[in-house]
């Protein structure tokens, strides 16, 4: 049974769903980055917000582990290279908290223009002092949002409704989107010029990290007013301490902040900012959204293989996995095989996927294809890894699909190249759910894969099956199935031969020195 641990605190329903999926689970909120180290190998899965730090160290203790599910969006609390590398898939749940965030936002626009926080501690400290404070109307205001996909669509409409004007500065942005959900799509400097109020909602990157530094903040209208509810980084906090300090904005409010927990700020106790603790989730509805998406994520993954959400693998809905499942198997077996084959370096990799196959999502069955082929020449490949490893090493991944013009009603075939040549492998699936390679090297074949075997390359001349199977007895290597292929009598000819144990280095040293043998090599399989 799958086991999982969550380390931050989630909604119960989380571990509800957990056990009715058959999946263990262990709740230890608020583990010191040595406690998780310690206990974390016992875990296939970690379910967490963004308290848990999935650092490359807790990643290289974490032996067992296949997944990290983040309850919400961002997932910068998680280095997905490291988790990439190790084979452990990273999910989030992209749309349980996006409404909750967008109110948050728009509330902190409602509480910097009316000074509601400063107010209520007045009025509760008995002052009373309706002449201090005197706001300023949304109405017909110019609200400018950086970053305009989930959480800023929703933040632009519902300032629609409150009659503002939305203008949105996002590369990724299209005109269409723009027109469907009414804002007038601009380029950042002119955002800067005609805004009244700015809302941040981009994730963190090395693009958006300070994008409102202090030269952002100079081209700023004066008075503007301030929003972050995404995430601390993006503003550069000295230089907005400084405009409020010389009186260019008007104020700021802020969810988030470069550090966090932040207990202690230069910021804290300026009546014109207003802050929260990264409570932009923090709602009833959301909390329950994503503790039951991310719980039904993780289990559908560790229970059935389907990959929802996830930010470092292809998609894998519940449906598919079921019939993808017998050809993840053929793919690595023609990955492994063709990987073992080959000599020399890498350059290219062509996949064929035709009749059936054709029609299958196809993105996992390359992955694991490229986690065949790439096993037996490095180590540490995964399905995870294996992409990212093909295109840093500048390996040429090509995927074709066409209907089945043959004999076979499916076949995937991996054509292979390398600086020395091409090799390639067929294969196909007996009775729906049984891996058979059908051709090797264009020589057709009938044979099943199984950990140990032998690829001979021959001259087809009479009595050298004899004399191969006499060598390997010698040698009492016990014989399991033993399969001939050849283009044309006397031709090119393959000789497969499954045999129960490991062939080692002297007896391939014997065969290769058979006359007729052109080459040998071993196989293993695990
Ligand atoms: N405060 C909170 O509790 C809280 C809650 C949820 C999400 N968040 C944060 O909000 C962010 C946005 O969430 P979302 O669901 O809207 O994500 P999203 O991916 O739907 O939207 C992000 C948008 O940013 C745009 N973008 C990317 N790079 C950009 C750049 N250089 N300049 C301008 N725009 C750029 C993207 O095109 C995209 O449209 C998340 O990354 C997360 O960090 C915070
Ligand atoms: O879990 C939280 O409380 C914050 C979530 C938020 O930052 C997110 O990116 O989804």
């Amino acid at each position: 049974m799958p086991k999982v641990l969550i380390s931050d605190s989630l909604s119960p329903r989380a571990v509800e769903i957990f056990k009715e999926r058959g999946v263990e689970v262990d709740v230890k909120v608020g583990l010191k980055p040595d406690e998780l180290k310690a206990i974390i190998g016992e875990y296939d899965g970690l379910a967490i917000r963004s308290n848990t730090k999935v650092t490359k160290d807790i990643l290289a203790a974490a032996t067992n582990l296949k997944v990290v599910g983040r309850a919400g969006i961002g997932v910068d609390n998680v280095d997905i290279p490291a988790a990439t590398a190790r084979g452990v898939v990273v999910m989030n749940t992209p749309f349980g908290n996006s409404i909750t965030t967008a109110e948050h936002a728009i509330a902190m626009m409602f509480a910097l223009a009316r000074e509601i926080p400063a107010a209520n501690a007045s009025t509760h400290a008995g002052k009373w002092e309706k002449n201090r404070f005197m706001g300023v109307e949304l109405f017909g205001k110019v609200l400018g949002v950086i970053g305009c996909g989930n959480i800023g669509g929703i933040v632009a409409d519902r300032a629609i409704g409150l009659k503002m004007k939305v203008i949105a500065f996002d590369p990724f942005l299209s005109p269409e989107r723009a027109t469907e959900i009414g804002v007038e799509k601009v380029e950042l400097e002119d955002l800067l010029k005609r805004a009244d109020f700015i809302t941040l909602h981009t994730p963190l990157t090395e693009a958006t990290k300070g994008v409102l530094d202090a030269k952002a903040l100079a081209k700023t209208k004066k008075g503007v007013r301030i929003i972050n509810c995404a995430r601390g980084g993006l503003i550069v906090e000295e230089a907005l301490q400084a405009a409020i300090e010389a009186g260019h904005v008007a104020g700021a409010a802020l969810d988030v902040f470069a550090e966090e927990p932040a207990k202690a700020h230069p910021l804290f106790g300026n009546e014109k900012v207003v802050a929260t603790p990264h409570l932009g989730a923090s709602t009833t509805e959301a909390q329950e959204n994503v503790a039951l998406q991310v719980a039904e994520q993780l289990a559908d993954y560790l229970v059935n293989g389907a990959v929802v959400n996830a930010l470092n693998m292809p998609s894998v809905t519940a449906e598919e996995a079921p019939r993808l499942r017998p050809y993840m198997k053929l793919a690595e077996q023609l990955g492994g095989f063709v990987g073992q084959l080959i000599d020399g370096s890498l350059k290219g990799v062509a996949i064929e996927y035709e009749g059936q196959a054709a029609t299958l999502n196809t993105k996992p069955l390359t992955a694991i294809v490229l986690k065949g082929l790439l096993g037996p020449l490095m180590e540490s490949v995964n399905m995870v890894n294996a992409p990212v490893i093909a295109k840093e090493r500048d390996i040429k991944v090509a995927e074709t699909k066409r209907t089945n013009d043959g004999d076979y009603q499916t076949l995937v075939r991996i054509i292979v190249t390398t600086d020395k040549g091409t090799n390639s492998v067929t294969g196909t699936l007996f009775g729906g759910d049984k891996p058979r390679l059908v051709e090797i090297d264009e020589v057709p074949i009938e044979a099943e894969v199984t950990p140990f075997m032998l690829f001979v390359r021959n001259e087809d001349k009479p009595g050298f099956i004899g004399k191969l199977g006499t060598t390997l007895g010698n040698a009492s290597v016990n014989i399991a199935t033993f399969h001939l292929g050849r283009t044309a009598p006397g031709a090119n000819a393959i000789c497969l031969v499954s045999v129960d144990q490991k062939v080692d280095d002297a007896l391939l040293a014997t065969i290769r020195a058979l006359p007729s043998v052109v080459r040998a090599t071993e196989l293993t399989f695990a």
